[in-house]
């Protein structure tokens, strides 16, 4: 019966049989059937009553005063304070409302509990998305017009669409949460980004007593309205539409949940969000789910990557383009090339070392530790070759009282909606097996809500010179994690010859730890196949 909202977000309409109201004074009125609007008017809560969408208003109540009570399955009155006062006192009215369904009924009470809520927030002087600086942190660190686009971006259904359907994402969050009920029940949770709300939604089903849902983008009117329509839950959840660097909440939380993961862990600076949010709003010793990250570095050797790249640049050298020498740009075109990072699902046996991690605490890391991760490679090759660059992943673990769950973007497990990252240098490197390479990860967190990652690895070289203590050959490049190279093929098939080793390069525990159990296994179905390049 919610009927659409039409171009303004900060509204919920709501279709009813019949509206009465009971006012004492002349100003009676009786609407059959009616529609009702629950807006703002001057940052006040109001339920406005229309004859239909198209007509004006009949009448309105203020929520800071109303009051809802259920009279039968689709009857409730409505109490509130009448605007009339006569001789410097106030009087109360009711107004009588007819449901069609007891289900339209249910939704109104939820969406009627949520706006007053909200009213009561203004009330209190603690309003949604008001700055309590002039200026938030957000708003020093983030260029005005990454954020702009970066918002737009989650204000779309079809954006939170693709998130919801990475099972593996997703079905991981949920199983950690029902899970882990111990930690939820009774206890006063904070939604970081909360996108549509699921993650509120899920803490609910969990027990929790109260859920905030902060939600940045106007993704939060959607919020409300999914939260509205499963009104058991939504009870105990409130929307609050705002920056968690800037927004004020009247409790703090027990526990924080949240996916502010982007590609290799960082990208999108949302991390930052969610220290932020552990800093404001978490009791201490509260819990943080997801608790921990990390990312994981492994070398990798890929040839047909390595020629796809290079052979992108090979347009710049055409000498007669319409009679034009490209010539002059190939070398700044390459450079572009491989200045991306390429993302993309690839096959383990790519990997030409066990891989390394650097665990990122969300439960104990300072904010501004996260403006600069310098990261030091040390890796042993478990085989010769050519080494194209350097192949990241993450994962992050949800230390629940019950259970502990990781979440993995690992090559080899089901795949997510961040696949992988491989940074691929112009320059390869040349390895024996066992030799040692050596190198540098540097990512610096740019005003664009991401990271300049600056990737040099080393190893000696054989060959002439090689007793002589060796000469050692480098490799760098810059990349910027904003521009990535989505290369959205399946996993390639990479033929094996008969005799080379299979290489378990990855730390295959942690895909077992992300639990395809008996248990868990049904939250975590297909992976999505026709996932779009998204943020992630
Ligand atoms: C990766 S999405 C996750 C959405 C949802 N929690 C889920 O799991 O499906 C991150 C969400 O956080 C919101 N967000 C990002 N930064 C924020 C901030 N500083 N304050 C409030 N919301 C933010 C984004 O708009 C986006 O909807």
């Amino acid at each position: 019966m919610e009927v659409p909202v039409g171009q303004n977000h900060e509204q919920q309409e709501f279709e009813l049989a019949s509206v009465s109201n009971l006012s004492s004074s002349s100003s009676a009125v009786s609407l059959s059937p009616a529609v009702a609007r629950f807006c703002f008017d001057s940052g006040v809560a109001v339920l406005r009553f229309h004859k239909d969408s198209e007509s004006n208003e009949a009448f309105h109540i203020d929520l800071r005063t109303a009051q809802l009570f259920r009279l039968s399955p689709v009857e409730s009155v409505c109490i509130c304070e009448t605007s009339e006062t006569i001789k410097e006192k106030s009087y109360s009215r009711g107004i009588t409302l007819q449901f069609r369904e007891e289900e339209d009924s249910r939704a109104f009470h939820c969406a009627l509990d949520q706006w007053k809520k909200e009213a009561v927030l203004q009330e209190s002087g603690l309003p949604n998305g008001t700055l309590s600086a002039s200026k938030s942190k957000f708003d020093d660190k983030i260029e005005a017009s990454s954020a702009k686009m970066y918002f737009h971006y989650y204000g779309q259904l079809l954006h939170q669409q693709n998130m919801l359907q990475d099972y593996v994402r997703t079905g991981t969050y949920y199983a950690a949460v029902i899970e882990n009920r111990a930690d939820f029940t009774g206890r006063v949770v904070v939604d970081v980004g909360a996108g549509s709300g699921i993650l509120s939604l899920f803490a609910a089903q969990a027990g929790a007593k109260h859920v905030y849902a902060v939600e940045a983008s106007e993704m939060a009117e959607y919020a409300r309205k999914l939260i509205a329509g499963n009104p058991s839950l939504g009870q105990r959840i409130t929307v609050v539409k705002g920056k968690i660097e800037e927004v004020e909440l009247p409790e703090k939380a027990d526990i924080l949940i949240s996916e502010p993961m982007g590609t290799l862990l960082v990208n999108e600076r949302m991390l930052e969000t969610y220290v932020i949010a552990r800093d404001r709003f978490l009791v201490p010793n509260g819990k943080m789910f997801p608790t921990i990250g990390r990312i994981h570095m492994a070398p990798f050797s890929d040839e047909y990557l390595f020629v796809e790249m290079a052979n992108k640049a090979l347009f710049w050298q055409q000498q007669n383009y319409y009679g034009v020498d490209l010539t002059p740009l190939y070398g700044s075109a390459f450079k572009g090339y491989f200045s991306q990072p390429v993302v993309d699902a690839f096959d383990p046996r790519v990997l030409v070392a066990p891989a390394i991690s650097h665990v990122i605490n969300f439960t104990s890391i300072k904010e501004e530790e996260l403006y600069e991760v310098d990261i030091p490679l040390k890796f042993k090759a478990a085989v010769g070759g050519r080494i194209h660059g350097l192949a990241c992943w993450f994962d992050v673990l949800f230390n629940g009282s019950t259970v502990q769950r990781w979440l993995t973007t690992a090559p080899g497990a089901p795949t997510t909606h961040w696949y992988q990252l491989r940074c691929v240098l112009p320059q390869p490197l040349y390895v024996m097996q066992g030799q040692e390479i050596t190198g540098r990860l540097h990512m610096i967190a740019h005003h664009a809500q991401s990271y300049t990652l600056c990737l040099t690895l080393s190893a000696k070289m054989w060959g002439p010179g090689a007793e002589q203590g060796g000469i050692l050959q480098a490799s760098s490049c810059k990349f910027d994690l904003k521009e990535p190279y989505y290369r959205m093929s399946q996993p390639q098939v990479y033929p094996v010859a008969q005799d080379q080793p299979t290489h378990h390069l990855v730390n295959t525990q942690d895909i077992q730890t992300q639990s395809l159990d008996e248990e868990g296994s049904e939250f975590l179905q297909q992976p999505p196949e026709n996932l779009d390049t998204g943020l992630h």
